[in-house]
């Protein structure tokens, strides 16, 4: 696996939620953090159906623009009883034309759980996949998975996306009411970065 020797990285995201917790992560390393936004980068259209896909997409738009290695996050929450939805398209259930609209998307999950008369707990997972690119086209993937249930009604607003409606397995308090320094220990990000760390960075 390739080492990561440079010490500027660019994170290939646009969502403010992710880029707070990916910093906080990666603030011990000693890494100068840029972010798509300080270059200025457009958003790649995601077109892959799968997490890695469109991770290994971002990724390698970002270290071609800056010239510099790149590392994106693409992740969602998969919903047992909706057969994996929204899964990939966990933030296009969110879009309105105008925006995003989390509260929209999170009353859509648990409309059609209700509709389909989904037993309770309704399991859940969330899912993360860390790419790490190079200029050169070189990558490395990561993954991070962490199961719960979706619960209503939504509780909390520490977080961000489907945080408030996310209780993760053997916890009390949803990823939206959770210190942020928990939410760190245990979730799909922090799983898929301890291994990005212990590939990349030691
Ligand atoms: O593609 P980038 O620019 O990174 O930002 P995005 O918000 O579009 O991100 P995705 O395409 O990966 O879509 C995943 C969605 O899943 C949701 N999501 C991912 N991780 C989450 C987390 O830790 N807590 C709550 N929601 C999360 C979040 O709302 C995201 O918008
Ligand atoms: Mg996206």
């Amino acid at each position: 696996m390739r080492k990561l020797t440079d010490t500027t990285l660019v994170l290939a995201s646009h969502n403010a939620g992710k880029l707070r917790e990916i910093s906080a992560l990666l603030e011990p390393f000693g890494k100068t953090v840029k972010s798509a936004g300080d270059f200025g980068l457009d958003e790649p259209e995601e077109t892959e159906d799968s997490f890695a896909g469109n991770a290994r997409i971002k990724a390698h738009y970002a270290a071609k623009k800056t010239g510099l290695p790149a590392l994106s996050d693409d992740s969602g929450i998969t919903v047992d009883a909706l057969g994996g939805a929204p899964g990939v398209y966990t933030a296009d259930w969110a879009e309105t034309g105008q925006g995003r609209d989390f509260v929209m998307a999170m009353t859509r999950v648990w409309n059609e759980l209700e509709a389909a008369g989904a037993p309770t707990p309704r399991s859940a997972a969330f899912h993360c996949t860390l790419c790490l690119a190079w200029p050169d086209g070189h990558d490395e993937l990561f993954e991070g998975i962490v199961r719960g249930q979706v619960v209503w009604p939504m509780r909390g607003d520490r977080g961000f996306g489907f945080d408030p409606v996310f209780l993760p397995d053997g916890e009390r308090e949803t990823f939206g009411e959770m210190d942020p320094e928990m939410k760190h220990r245990m979730s799909h990000r922090a799983m898929a970065f301890g291994k990005f760390v212990a590939g990349s960075l030691d």
